[in-house]
């Protein structure tokens, strides 16, 4: 689980929010929607941006932000059709589930995990193609699928990080997508509605992520897990995937990391070392990561539960 906060400029000419650590001259207007009692009625961008403007920076630090503001704006943007590839992440060992295969491959409700995303990805039209990042062992569970997908099919070897794994799927992709989305294959739970707008707002900015703000307090502590600090709440969003991102900006962003060395858990945090601006689009708390087997329970409820209601 990644969580990223967020933050607010501390001088009092700009009141817009920020993502900590993101400064992009070409984005001025704040691209998140705030709700606050006061402010709920008021939904239309450019009189947020005013009211932005107009608010002492205390007020802002009171209030919630969800990331919908761009909708408006996202809402013009349109992904063509066969724009976007895909690199679906089923590398992992996952050792923490205990099982005696990687967990993306353990049955859900009688399919291996992988193939519910895997599917989810391969109906929609925006999609291209899939590059599955995968053990050569396990790719025949993708290839059985060939007769039923109209999208095309790729492999890529793991490394191994989740981050090399990326940088794998990465060498595979076809030079003219417009638009990459990374997504963990222990996420099977991820739906269409989420994917398209997230899709929208990394064409819109270069870069976006779904989330879910925290709904926990979370406190940081020292190695001996003494309490550090507890942060605040109202800024913290945990992260989740598809990870939307241009090509060049990713390839841009893995220049630097692997010149540097940096480590990173998630594939936008490559984006924020380059200050690019990350926009988070709220997901749903559905979207779970299937690491220990307690998420597979989890997962198999939440699926039953959401038959039950079709
Ligand atoms: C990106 C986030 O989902 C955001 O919350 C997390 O930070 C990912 O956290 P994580 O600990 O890397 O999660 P894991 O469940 O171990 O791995 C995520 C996905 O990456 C794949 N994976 C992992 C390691 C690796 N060398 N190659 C991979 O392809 C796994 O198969 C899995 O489908």
């Amino acid at each position: 689980m990644s969580i990223l906060q967020l933050g607010f400029p501390l001088s009092s000419s700009s009141s817009s929010p920020v993502l900590l650590g993101c400064n992009h001259p070409t984005l001025k207007q704040p691209f998140f929607s705030v709700s606050h009692t006061a402010l709920n009625q008021f939904k239309g961008s450019s009189f947020l941006a005013r009211k932005f403007n107009s608010l002492k920076y205390p007020k802002l630090t009171r209030l919630r932000i969800t990331s919908s503001a761009i909708s408006e704006e996202s809402s013009d943007v349109e992904v063509k059709e066969k724009s976007v590839s895909v690199i679906l992440l089923a590398g992992g060992k996952g050792k923490r589930m205990g099982a005696s295969m990687p967990k993306q491959y353990l049955p859900l409700l009688g399919q291996p995990i992988a193939l519910y995303s895997f599917y989810t990805f391969s109906r929609m039209a925006e999609v291209k193609e899939i590059v599955v990042v995968c053990d050569p062992s396990y790719r025949d569970i993708f290839e059985d699928t060939i007769h039923k997908i109209t999208v095309d099919l790729k492999f890529a070897l793991p490394g191994k990080e989740r981050q090399d794994s990326v940088y794998s799927g990465l060498q595979e992709v076809d030079l003219s997508s417009e638009l990459l989305c990374i997504h963990d294959s222990a996420r099977p739970l991820v739906i269409a509605e989420d994917v398209e707008k997230v899709l929208k707002d990394g064409l819109l900015i270069g870069a976006a992520v779904l989330g879910v703000p925290a709904k926990a307090t979370i406190k940081e502590a020292d190695s001996k897990s003494f309490v550090l600090k507890t942060l605040d709440r109202k800024t913290l969003w945990e992260m989740q995937t598809p990870q939307v991102i241009k090509p060049d900006l990713l390839k841009k962003g893995f220049d630097l990391v692997n010149r540097e060395n940096l480590e990173v858990t998630d594939d936008v945090s490559i984006v924020e070392h380059l200050k690019h601006p990350v926009y988070i689009t709220e997901g749903s708390y559905t979207n779970i990561k299937v690491t220990t087997p307690d998420d597979l329970l989890l997962a198999e409820r939440i699926l039953n539960t959401a038959s039950a209601k079709s």
